[in-house]
């Protein structure tokens, strides 16, 4: 069913079922007449476990949204929740416990130590911390991404998707409520790419984990449950169980509305759908 989009945040996910959630959220960039509004007021609800993508153009704000709602970025205004636990206001000590404890993050570019083997990349977080693994979840996770017989190596002796793998353990590791993944297949050939999105698919699956994952892929994107499309700071549409062709064919679809600033509307295609997919 449509909603109109100002009395719908997307994807509105039932009371104790939400992992994280921003209200008003607006987020600028420098000040005068230099100010870019990377965020205008969004409003979204993470829900728990499911797999949640962000996608949108570049500079359409996916990496100051994922910022913003791990606490890793200030606001400018509006309100973030993780879990039930308001994080606008904290203080700089309370919020790095707290992404310590609750949030697992993923980047591209791996941020492996170079002289620790995988066993240790794995639990340097928890190490760095003072905070002892659960073993027993720690083997789930290892064996669940197949690391078991790489534990000793270093990252130079392994392959791109065992590193990224070992990332993806490590944001495991400490079980946390969250795990925000930036672009997590972008330097990945397409096999070790697909590798990574079935972890991150078993991780909500079987694992009980919610992920956000921001990626420019569509094929990436539909492995997830729930695809956020993100323009010039807001949400502007969302769309349920996606398929590579799906997101595809919504992408082009902003693209022609962006095109419309510059000429008359497409007799093909129809007005942009405000809220849900409708397949
Ligand atoms: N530290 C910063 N200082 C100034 N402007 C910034 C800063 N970080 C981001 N921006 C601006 O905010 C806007 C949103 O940036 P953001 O990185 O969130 O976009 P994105 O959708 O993740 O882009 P990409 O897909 O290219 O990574 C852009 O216009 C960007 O130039």
């Amino acid at each position: 069913m449509s909603t109109p989009a100002a009395e719908h945040a997307p994807g509105q996910a039932p009371a104790g079922r939400i992992a994280a959630r921003a209200r008003g959220l607006t987020k600028a960039y420098g000040s005068g007449e230099t100010t870019v509004l990377a965020l205008d007021a969004v409003d979204v609800d993470i829900a728990r476990g499911r797999f949640t993508a962000v996608m949108g153009p570049s500079g359409s704000g996916k990496s100051t949204l994922m910022h913003c709602l791990a606490g890793l970025d200030t606001v400018s205004a509006g309100q973030v929740w993780l879990g039930d636990t308001e994080i606008t206001g904290l203080k700089d000590r309370e919020l790095t416990r707290l992404r310590r404890d609750r949030i697992g993050f993923m980047f591209q570019s791996f941020n492996l130590i170079p002289t620790l083997n995988a066993a240790e990349n794995i639990t340097l977080p928890m190490d760095i911390a003072g905070q002892k693994p659960d073993q027993k979840w720690l083997d789930q996770v290892i064996d669940t991404l197949g690391l078991r017989d790489r534990l000793k190596h270093r990252p130079s002796q392994l392959s791109g998707g065992q590193q990224q793998r070992v990332a993806c353990a490590r944001a495991l590791a400490s079980r946390p409520e969250l795990i925000f993944a930036d672009e997590p297949t972008g330097n990945l050939d397409s096999r070790a790419g697909l590798e990574v999105l079935g972890f991150l698919r078993d991780a909500v699956d079987g694992l009980g984990q919610s992920v956000v994952m921001v990626t420019h892929d569509p094929g990436a994107a539909a492995h997830s449950d729930l695809v956020l499309f993100l323009a010039d700071g807001r949400i502007v549409d969302e769309m349920e169980r996606p398929t590579a062709e799906g997101v595809l064919e919504r992408m082009k679809r902003f693209d022609l509305a962006r095109g419309q600033l510059d000429g008359p509307l497409p007799q093909t295609g129809g007005p942009l759908p405000q809220t849900e997919d409708k397949d």
